[in-house]
Formats: structure tokens, sequence, C-alpha cells
């Protein structure tokens, strides 16, 4: 329970840093422990006098904990964006960001500004979500065409890149899939001639042998169709097994012709342009990996939710076992999300998020193989699920799922696992950011296969997306350590790395630093090489 509402403090502006921060270290640091976590969030939740509304407008700010011989120092810098470049020029917003639309600028005559408003869509680089590497470079992204490579290092922007220059998207998501290989995959929209919509898989190549650059190879493997027209499913993430890709078409639409038409009018942003289908439900679509080739004949539904975080999916027996953070009908999440929910009294949160969506941790399975024969029976013959296929007349599969988390109100999202050892293979354990009512107050381990659980929780504090790094030599899947940005307003030093055993969800150390750190979304670990 939160009632002096400590969290607000995760939503407020900060200063960037000139220099890294050095930290106070308590407990003991694994001596194995050596590199960088890098982290993404906004930074900046207004310019001059003109707020941005929703959560993930806030100006991407790139976080660094560099970790080094048992002393571990803290720094960030805003990535130089052309949003952040041109608002801070020009003392307001500038670009449309997701949730707070760009006016135009009151010093411009009539005339010039009419022509801004039918310039078109000057979509936004404001790239809060995710940081990942290609290649040998590291790329902050948010969901749109563009990403921005920084140096790891020195936090330093290097370069905004239109990946529209080499695929056919209008954007992918910030959780892309990487292969053993290096080969890294994602999902985005394509909005084809004459708006033929489709969701376009797109794969990078590893590090090439000549030095080039990986995205001038980039290709879209395959592509999966929209199940309505003019109305694409919003997609944050998709699953991948050794076999097969699996994509999730969500109730919650992109009405484009909302988009299109209305952008250029005033006042309008991204948030507008979603709207829930409250009948369609949630299609699963499924594609073979090699050769990349869409199943067609398979149609799986089930009833309406909301999907952000795929955790994990894997092959088993021929199943298809796909593992999410889900919420309830149609509803968008999203909706949620804006700063004046997030920053609200304790009692305002509790009462907004009990109109939310119910957020739950499911177990869907998918059959591959389906004979005509076995219409209206329990396709899944898995021994350790309850979760059911049912074949209909129709030619569809109702998919029911097993539930393996719920709580009310307390979500388990920002899913990680031992992502190196068990992503796309049957797995035991998934790490997650516990939200109470929204307001990330836990970090929890999630046994799949018995549903306990174990927590790390302190009063008043709040930490961020549990990333997981195993042990080098680890012979189990858990032998690891977590490692969590946590806010502790109250604590004279207000902010930490928390190091945590994986294992035993006990604490191993802690990094504090003097320094609120606002809210982060997603990050990676980058260990040093020698
Ligand atoms: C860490 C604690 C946070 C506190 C509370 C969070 C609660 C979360 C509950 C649900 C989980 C949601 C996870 C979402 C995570 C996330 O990072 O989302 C950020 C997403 C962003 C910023 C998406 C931006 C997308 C854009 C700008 C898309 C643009 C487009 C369209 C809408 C249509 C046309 C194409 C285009 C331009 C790509
Ligand atoms: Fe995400």
């Amino acid at each position: 329970m939160h009632p002096a509402a400590g969290y607000r403090k995760i939503f407020e502006t900060v200063e960037e840093l000139n220099e890294p921060l050095p930290t106070e270290v308590t407990g003991v640091l694994p001596s194995w422990l050596s590199g960088s976590l890098l982290r993404m969030g906004p930074g900046l939740f207004e310019v001059g006098a003109e707020p941005f509304h929703h959560l993930f407008d806030g100006q991407a700010l790139i976080h660094k904990f560099d970790l080094r011989e048992g002393h571990v120092t803290y720094h960030r810098r805003y990535i130089r964006s052309d949003a952040y470049v041109r608002a801070m020029a020009e003392k307001r917003v500038v670009i449309t960001e997701f949730g707070t639309a760009a006016y135009p600028d009151p010093c411009k005559n009539i005339f010039s500004r009419f022509f801004t408003y039918f310039q078109g869509i000057e979509v936004t680089d404001n790239c809060l979500v995710n940081i990942y590497p290609i290649g040998e470079d590291f790329y902050a992204v948010t969901e749109t065409n563009f990403i921005t490579k920084v140096d790891p290092d020195s936090l330093e922007t290097l370069k905004k890149v239109d990946l529209c220059d080499y695929l056919s998207v209008n954007g992918v998501t910030a959780h892309p899939h990487t292969d053993a290989d290096g080969s890294v995959y994602n999902i985005g929209n394509c909005f084809g001639k004459n708006m033929s919509l489709a969701y376009n898989i797109i794969k990078i190549p590893p590090p090439q042998k000549d030095g080039s650059d990986p995205l001038k190879r980039s290709e879209v493997v395959v592509q999966l169709p929209s199940s309505e027209r003019f109305k694409p499913s919003y997609v944050h993430s998709f699953g991948m097994t050794e076999n097969h890709f699996v994509f999730v078409e969500q109730p919650v639409k992109i009405n484009l012709l909302k988009f299109l038409s209305s952008w250029s009018l005033r006042g309008t942003n991204y948030m507008d342009c979603f709207e829930s289908n409250e009948y369609i439900g949630t299609w699963f679509h499924v594609a073979t990996r090699d050769p990349a080739a869409y199943l067609s004949s398979h149609k799986f539904r089930t009833s309406a939710f909301n999907v952000f975080h795929h955790i994990n999916a894997y092959e088993d027996q021929g199943f298809i076992v796909v593992d999410l953070c889900t919420w309830k009908g149609s509803d968008f999440v999203y909706n949620y999300l804006y700063l004046a929910n997030m920053r609200a009294e304790w009692d305002k949160v509790k009462e907004s998020a009990m109109r939310a969506p119910q957020p739950e941790v499911r177990r869907y399975v998918l059959p591959l193989d389906i004979y005509r024969e076995e219409q209206g029976k329990n396709l899944v013959s898995l021994s350790y699920t309850t979760a059911t296929a049912v074949l209909r007349s129709d030619g569809t599969v109702w998919l029911e799922p097993e539930v393996l988390f719920s709580g009310p109100r307390q979500a388990f999202e920002f899913p990680q696992i031992n992502y190196s050892r068990c992503s796309g293979k049957n797995y035991r354990y998934v790490y997650g950011l516990g939200l109470n009512h929204f307001i990330p107050d836990r970090i929890v381990k999630l046994n799949v296969r018995t549903k306990d659980t174990r927590l790390w929780q302190e009063e008043d504090s709040y930490p961020s997306e549990p990333l997981f790094i195993p042990t080098p030599e680890a012979i189990d899947e858990d032998d690891g350590v977590l490692l969590s940005i946590v806010v502790k307003p109250g604590a004279e030093r207000p902010s930490f790395l928390l190091v945590l055993d994986a294992r035993q969800m006990t604490e191993l150390a802690r990094a504090s630093v003097n320094t609120i750190i606002p809210v982060t979304l997603h990050g990676t670990y980058k260990p040093r090489t020698p």
C-alpha cells in the first residue's frame, strides 16, 4: 500500500548528468558481474509550460549502471532525437507524441501554419521504450520506423535511422527476438499499396564478415494478413519457437482512416487513433520459420484480451505453448496510463485501476496437426496443462487458457526469462515486475510449472523490469542474478541498482545513488568484453 504516494517521483522530470555519479555499494557483488545495465524511459515530462500527458510521451532518457571490479557508477543522457532537439530549440512540443499533440508554432504566419498542417505525418523518433543490439551497434527504439543508434559507453546519440529505407514496414515493436547466431527478428505493421494491410515479420542478419551494416541486408521473411480492412491490431511483441513465429492479433485496433485523415488536424495524437473491437475476440496466427510461410489453414480464436508482452513460446509434442501477460477484455490498457492517473493520490490510483482490464498470466496451447474428424473434442493432450483447443464446425479452433498467475489488480508484467538458454524452449521460470493497481512495487519470480511465486519487496520502493543475467557456467535455469533499478524516494540515496540472487530472490547487493531515477520501461545488459 502506498498512502504517501512516493511513486509520483518516478514520473517527474530530471536533468541529465555531465558525467557518471559514484554509487555506494552495500552487500557483495558477484565477481563475474562486469558490464553495463542500459535502460530506456521517459525523463522530460514537460517542455517549458507544455506538459506531456501520457506515460509514453516523455522524452527518451538513456540510463547506465556500469559495474567493474566491485565498483558501480550511474550515468544518464537525453537522446538527441529530433523530437528532443526541436523541443529544446523551440521551447514547446514540436513533434506529436503518443498521447500529446504538438501544436503549430504560434509565431508562424497563417500561410506557413496552413502548410505545416498539411505537410503530413511527422512521426516521432522519441525512442523511450527499449535499447538492443543489432550487429555490433546499439539502438534505442520506440515502435515507429525510426530507431536511434547510440554509443553504449558515452551514451551519446550517434544517428537516426529510418527503417523504411531498408524494409517495407511502418514501424516495428521494441521487442525483437535474437537467434543464437545474432539474427534479429521483429514484427511490424505494413500499410501497403491500396491500403492492403499486413503484419510483416522481418529479419536482420547477424554481424557481417565484411563489417558492413546488417541493416542493409534486412528483409521481410513472412507476411501475415490483417483480420480487418483499414484496422490493423496494435502489436507490442510476438513469439518465436524453434520452428515457428506466433503472432497474437488483439482486439485493440489502429483505425487507419482516422490516423491518416485526422493527423493533420489540430490536436490529434496516436492515442486518438486506437479503438477496441468488442466482438472480434483475439486471433492467434502461426507461421513456419524455415521456409518462412504463413499457416493460413489454422484459425485459432479466443475471447478478447489485451496483450503487450509475450513471455515465451515453445513446441512440445506437436503443440505450440504460448505464455502471455494478458489483460482481460478489449478496453485498451493504455487508456489508464495517463500521467494524471499515475501521479494521483493512492485512493484515486486504485479507483482508476478498478475500472481497467484485469491482468492475468495465461498459457495457450495450439495444436499443429488438426484433423476434421476431431470436431468438438479437446485437441490438447499435453499432460501438464489444462489449456484446451477445440475444433469447431466452421473450421476454427477455439482456445481456452490455463491461468498461470492471477491476483486482483496485481499484474505480473515486464516479463523476463533466462533468454539465452530458454527462449523458444520448454522452461520453468519467468521473472516480472509486480504492478499494484499499475504502480510497480514488487519483483516476482513465477515457476510456470508449479505456479509457485517468490517475491522481493521493500517499503516505499518502486522497482523496474528485472533483467536476468546467467552465472557463467550455470547449471540450473535460475542460476544467475536479477538487475533492477529501484527508486526509494525517502532514502538518503533515493535510487539504487538492486542485484538479486534469482534462485532465492534475496538481495546480494545494492549500489545506491544520490538522485531520483524516473521510471524505465525496458533495457539490456551489455557484458564487458575483454
Ligand atoms: C515500469 C512501470 C511502469 C508503470 C506502469 C505501467 C503499466 C503497464 C501496464 C501494461 C503493460 C504495458 C507495457 C507497455 C510497455 C511500453 O513500453 O509501451 C510503450 C509503447 C510506446 C511508446 C508505443 C509507441 C507507439 C507508436 C508511437 C506507434 C505509432 C504508430 C501508430 C499508432 C499507427 C501508425 C503507425 C505508427 C506510426 C507506427
Ligand atoms: Fe514492452
